[in-house]
C-alpha cells in the first residue's frame, strides 16, 4: 500500500513572496527533521516548459487573452506531469512533505481570471480540475496558502527584476499587463473561501508586515494540519 504524503502549495499573484516564504518554510521543516522537499512552477529550465515560454514571451499573442485559458493551462499542466514523474512521484507516495511554489492553483488564478461569465468560469475551473487531477493524476494540495498582497504593492517588489527565463529587463505577458494582474488577483480572493484556501494576509495597517512574521504564520498553519492528521 501506498503512504501518501502531503502537498503543501503556496500561491500568490507575481511577485507576492512565494518564493521567500516556500524557502523558509523547507528550511525549518528540514531543520526540523522533517522529510521535506521543494518543487516550484514553471520549470524554465526544462524542455517541458517550452511552451510556457513561447507563452509568456508573446509568440501566441501579446496579450493574454490572446490565448484561450483551456489552452494555457495545458502548458503549465504538461510541465507539471513531468516534474510529478521526473522530481517527487517516489517521495511523496513514500510519504514525504512536498512545498510547492505555484501549482495547479496558479491556472485557477491566472487562467480562470481570464473568464468574467460566472457560468463559464465554474465550468472551466472543474475543466482544469478534471484534467489536472484525474486525467493526468497529479496529487491534490493538502493545503493551500494564499499569499494576500494588492498588485499596487507586488509592483513594488518587482520593480526592476529581471524576466525570470529570458534575464533581460522585458517582462512576459502577465507582468507587464496591470488590468490582467488586478483580473487574477479578484479572481484569487473569490477562490480562497470556494476551495477553503488559507488567507496570508501580508499587509497590516497599510505596511507590508516582516518575512518572519509572515512565516511564523504559516509555520503554525502547518503543525496544526499536521496535529489534526495525526
Ligand atoms: N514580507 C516581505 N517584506 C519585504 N520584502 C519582501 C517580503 N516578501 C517578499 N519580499 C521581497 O519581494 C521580492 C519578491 O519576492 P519573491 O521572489 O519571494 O516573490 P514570488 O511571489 O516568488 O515572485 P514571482 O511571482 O516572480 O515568482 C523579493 O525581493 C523578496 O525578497
Ligand atoms: C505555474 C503557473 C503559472 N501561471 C502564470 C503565473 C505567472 O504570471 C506566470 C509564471 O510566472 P513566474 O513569475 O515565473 O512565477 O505564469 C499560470 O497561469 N498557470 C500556472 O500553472
Amino acid at each position: 500500500m501506498t503512504q501518501k504524503g502531503k502537498l503543501i502549495v503556496i500561491e500568490g499573484v507575481d511577485g507576492s513572496g512565494k518564493e521567500t516564504q516556500s524557502k523558509k518554510l523547507y528550511q525549518r521543516l528540514k531543520k526540523e527533521g522533517f522529510s521535506v522537499m521543494q518543487i516550484s512552477y514553471p520549470r524554465y529550465d526544462k524542455a517541458s516548459s517550452e511552451m510556457v515560454k513561447a507563452y509568456l514571451r508573446g509568440d501566441f499573442g501579446d496579450k493574454p487573452q490572446d490565448v484561450s485559458p483551456y489552452i494555457a493551462s495545458t502548458f503549465y499542466a504538461m510541465d507539471r506531469y513531468a516534474s510529478y514523474k521526473e522530481d517527487y512521484e517516489q517521495f511523496y507516495k513514500a510519504g514525504g512533505i512536498v512545498i510547492a511554489d505555484r501549482y495547479t492553483t496558479s491556472n485557477m488564478v491566472h487562467q480562470a481570471g481570464k473568464i468574467q461569465d460566472v457560468k463559464q468560469r465554474k465550468k472551466f475551473l472543474d475543466w482544469l480540475w478534471d484534467y489536472e487531477f484525474h486525467l493526468y493524476g497529479l496529487p491534490i494540495p493538502d493545503l493551500v496558502y494564499f499569499l494576500d498582497i494588492p498588485v499596487t504593492m507586488n509592483q513594488k517588489l518587482m520593480k526592476g527584476r529581471r524576466n525570470k527565463f529570458s534575464g533581460k529587463k522585458k517582462k512576459d505577458i502577465h507582468e507587464r499587463d496591470l488590468r490582467y494582474l488586478q483580473r487574477s488577483y479578484k479572481t484569487a480572493l473569490s477562490l480562497v473561501d470556494q476551495y477553503h484556501w488559507k488567507r496570508i494576509p501580508c499587509m497590516r495597517a497599510e505596511k507590508l508586515r516582516s518575512i518572519e512574521e509572515i512565516h511564523e504564520e504559516i509555520y503554525e498553519i502547518f503543525i496544526n494540519l499536521l496535529r489534526k492528521s495525526d
